[in-house]
């Protein structure tokens, strides 16, 4: 940022407002070039964003009607030509063994920087709150963070700054944008609001895209909460747009998509097609996964009820399918399959954090012995665990694309066997999904969209499945294994009262939370996307 104390004025293009607040160094970001980017962008895609929200309002209304997920018959031919691959691995992408995740805050962006990883996913989705501020000062991070120049004082006076500047040595820099259903209301272009990702990447693109060419890497992404392999093509259709304005090579632009959603496990194969100039490969984001499946079959009846949130684990029938999937078709194709996310994270109780390490530990090995490439992290701390993991497994290999899985067969009612999941539904579990849920947004709604709450990492994905667990129970009447109480609104509402008098500070403080939480988990009506109502309550 400048020192400059004084409020910049921006240079719009025609047909295009901003309305957030303008601190120093914001003209550099909202650059005039960068607004263009958003206009072409919004122009040419909007409408195609909005018919695709309106198509996954009617896959889950087939699905409340009785209809399963499938693979698609009409892209049989994507699945069964032999012939095309992803394209070649990018610099900087070829050895993914270890990615940390987490916000793009200044000195977030510094410790990730300096962790060690291979890959840094920076989080302008679910470990990030659209607040204005975050929404303009991430690009601003990373920008300085790639030219070698950030810096950071903390409050306290520790000062934070790169080990190196040498790029190589440093992770590679992976932006994650918001999804498609996110609005971004302080930048309109011809009076209509803009897609939140579409800013997000071109805000970045604008500021980072040369100097990550110049670094000896390139403008790189995740893809988040994609439910259609059309949904992957109007990305496509973005890269090729913003490349074209920037006078960038097609195929620089490089988008590891999530598979995070239950439709899109059914089309894995399509998403890497679409994208396939600009592929990197997919991840297997289970805690979207798991919001996924309860949110498309919440009305389905309690044989898609999955038990308490932490009864779930990556070992479940279901989940074995999902991930054992996304391997061997990612491999197929010769791109990377990455992990998920183990949500502990370090403890300061000895025995809480040994049995983290422990948790950490077997996820990754499960992960590598199941052919993935590499993994995610959400604190530095958990770097080496990962690396060794990986270093065992893939010795001097970059990575292990060549491992291609034949062995694995995988049919839809493999991914839909949500009955299989063992465990209960409980009153503690409640407790727990409210406890986690009003005390993650209310963190949320201060602009801080990643916490550490009882020992474990919650973000947007994690707090969704609380909420929507919450909402399935309440809508199937589903009985409290430990009580014999049948879930309802009242009860929910009666503990929601209990829970909130014992959480930290008081339950003053969490009066805006609560009235959300209940909006989201209680209310007939439910929201797709907890996000979407907080973020309308925020300035
Ligand atoms: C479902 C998904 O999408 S997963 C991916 C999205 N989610 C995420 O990325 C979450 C990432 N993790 C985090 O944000 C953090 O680890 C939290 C919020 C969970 C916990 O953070 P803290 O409470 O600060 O943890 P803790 O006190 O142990 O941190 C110790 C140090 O590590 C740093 N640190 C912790 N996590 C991270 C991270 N992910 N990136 C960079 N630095 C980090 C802290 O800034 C702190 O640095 P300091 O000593 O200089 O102050
Ligand atoms: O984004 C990752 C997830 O698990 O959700
Ligand atoms: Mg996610």
């Amino acid at each position: 940022m400048t020192n400059s104390s004084q409020t910049p004025t921006l240079d719009l293009p025609d047909g295009v407002a901003v309305t957030g607040d303008l601190r120093p160094g914001y003209e550099q970001i909202l650059s005039r070039q960068a607004l263009e980017l958003v206009a072409v962008l919004h122009r040419a895609l909007e409408p195609r964003r909005q018919e695709r929200l309106t198509a996954r309002a009617e896959v889950v209304r087939a699905v409340a009607e009785g209809q399963d997920l499938d693979f698609l018959p009409e892209t049989a031919h994507v699945r069964q030509d032999p012939s095309w691959r992803v394209a070649e691995h990018a610099p900087g992408l070829v050895d993914r063994r270890v990615e940390m995740t987490g916000p793009t805050d200044r000195k977030m962006t510094i410790n990730a920087m300096n962790s060690g990883a291979r890959v840094w996913l920076a989080d302008q989705e679910d470990a990030n709150t659209p607040m204005w501020a975050n929404v303009v000062e991430g690009p601003m991070n990373l920008r300085d963070a790639i030219a070698g120049t950030i810096s950071f004082t903390s409050p306290q006076g520790k000062e934070y700054a790169l080990t190196t500047t040498d790029q190589a040595q440093l992770p590679t820099i992976v932006m994650r944008p918001r999804g498609w259903h996110l609005d971004e209301k302080h930048v309109t272009v011809d009076g209509q609001r803009t897609a939140g990702g579409l800013v997000d990447f071109a805000l970045s693109m604008a500021a980072s895209a040369r100097l990550q060419i110049e670094a000896g890497k390139g403008p790189y992404f995740y893809l988040p909460k994609m439910e259609h392999h059309l949904e992957a093509r109007l990305w496509n259709d973005a890269f090729v747009l913003a490349q074209d304005f920037l006078g960038i090579p097609r195929g620089t632009i490089r988008a590891t998509c999530l598979i995070e959603t239950l439709p899109a496990a059914f089309q894995m194969e399509e998403i890497l097609y679409e994208l396939r100039e600009h592929s990197a490969g997919l991840n297997a984001g289970r805690w979207d996964y798991l919001f996924s499946i309860i949110k498309t079959y919440r009305t389905r009846g309690a044989d898609y009820v999955l038990p308490d949130r932490n009864a779930v684990t990556m070992t479940a029938p279901m989940m074995r399918a999902y991930t054992e999937l996304l391997v061997r078709t990612c491999h197929k194709r010769g791109a990377h399959a990455i992990g998920g996310m183990s949500a502990f994270i370090p403890s300061r109780d000895e025995e809480v954090n040994k049995a983290a390490f422990e948790k950490v530990t077997a996820d990754k090995q499960r992960e590598a012995d199941d052919g993935f490439d590499g993994s995610w992290v959400a604190h530095p701390g958990m770097v080496q665990t990962c690396l060794d993991v990986f270093d065992r497994v893939l010795g001097d290999q970059p990575n292990q694309v060549d491992n291609l899985r034949e062995d694995v067969q995988v049919t839809a009612a493999d991914l839909l066997d949500v009955r299989a999941t063992p465990g209960e539904v409980t009153e503690q579990g409640l407790r727990a999904n409210i406890d986690v849920g009003v005390q993650y947004l209310a963190a949320w709604l201060t602009g801080r969209g990643a916490v550490g709450i009882h020992n474990l990492m919650e973000d947007a994905a994690t707090a969704e499945i609380s909420r929507s667990q919450i909402w399935q129970w309440i809508h199937n009447d589903i009985t409290l294994a430990d009580t014999g109480e049948t879930v309802s609104a009242e009860l929910v509402e009666r503990l929601v009262e209990e829970v909130v008098t014992e959480l930290p500070g008081g339950a003053e403080q969490y009066a805006e939370a609560k009235h959300l939480f209940l909006q989201v988990a209680v209310a007939d009506d439910y929201a797709d996307f907890l996000t979407v109502p907080a973020y309308e309550t925020m300035p």
